[in-house]
């Protein structure tokens, strides 16, 4: 079955008549991961946004989006704001962009959970402090007497990915959740999103890493300049893409985990 379906998704900006995107369709089945690839200001975050009704009033989309009986691009602020806070989260780039700079990440994370969750503000404590000790943040306390711009932006982001499994949406749509972390965190998480992906999380995850997308997507839609270049199985997308430029970004990727081996292996060379 499946949760989304989007048909001739465009994108345009009302006051230069600049096309964003343009026909993108897709669907996302149930229990299943969606991959999207493809080069910056290729469309991938604003396609996301369009869904979700967050673009700025200045650029308009057109096309269909059905999530159950709902059509996604005509609905209302209201019923979209809804679906953000109890369906469908989406997980930015930029974590500090999520979170009230006024008030501490506790007082956040704890509202959100008793407002989402129902939980009363001493069940809402208790799963804060399970949701950060499971992100490897020490010191979970002190991180919920802080304030946004007291913390990194990696320490962010793992609240914010933290706090979007905790509300157990239908869909996760993440979007190049692991920039800013370093590469021990990167695999914590990653390891985090795989555990989702087994107990069943419907998840889109954008990512320019492919490496990253192999592990986790079931399918894979491969975006350039706005537009769908290709879309189907990933593992027939990775191994035998159709297109010239699916092809260019996976030899891409496999020329530079090879660079990087041989590098790794000539450092090692050299300092025995
Ligand atoms: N507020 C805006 N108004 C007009 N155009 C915008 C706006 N925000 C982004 N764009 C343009 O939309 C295009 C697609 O941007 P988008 O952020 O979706 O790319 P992306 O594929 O997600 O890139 P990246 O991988 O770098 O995040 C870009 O050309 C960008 O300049």
């Amino acid at each position: 079955m499946n949760l989304i379906e989007a048909y001739n998704l465009s994108i345009s900006n009302s006051l230069t008549g600049e096309l964003i995107v343009e026909n993108l369709s897709f669907h996302i089945k149930r229990h299943t991961c969606l991959g999207i690839v493809g080069e910056s200001g290729s469309g991938k975050s604003m396609s996301m946004k369009a869904i979700l009704g967050l673009l700025p009033s200045s650029l308009k989309t057109t096309g269909c989006v059905r999530f159950g009986d709902i059509e996604m691009i005509a609905a209302k602020q209201e019923t979209l704001r809804k679906i953000r806070s109890k369906h469908i989260c989406l997980i930015l780039q930029d974590a500090m962009t999520a979170f009230d700079p006024l008030s501490t990440m506790g007082e956040q994370i704890i509202e959100t959970f008793c407002e989402n969750m129902n939980y009363t503000s001493c069940e809402a404590k208790k799963v804060t402090l399970e949701v950060l000790n499971k992100m490897m943040i020490h010191d979970p306390l002190l991180i919920m007497q802080s304030y946004p711009h007291q913390l990194s932006g990696g320490m962010l982001q793992r609240c914010m990915i933290g706090l979007a499994m905790a509300l157990k949406p239908e869909i996760i749509i993440a979007d190049e959740p692991t920039t800013g972390l370093d590469s021990i965190n990167q695999r914590n998480v990653l390891a985090e999103f795989k555990r989702l992906r087994e107990e069943g999380m419907t998840l889109i995850f954008i990512s320019h890493d492919l490496g990253v997308v192999r592990y986790l997507a079931d399918d894979v839609l491969v975006m350039r300049h706005g537009q769908c270049i290709e879309y189907g199985e990933a593992a027939k997308v990775f191994t035998n893409p159709d297109q010239p430029y699916s092809k260019y970004l996976v030899d891409t990727r496999k020329s530079l985990t090879k660079v990087f081996g041989e590098l790794i292996n000539k450092g090692a060379a050299t300092s025995c």
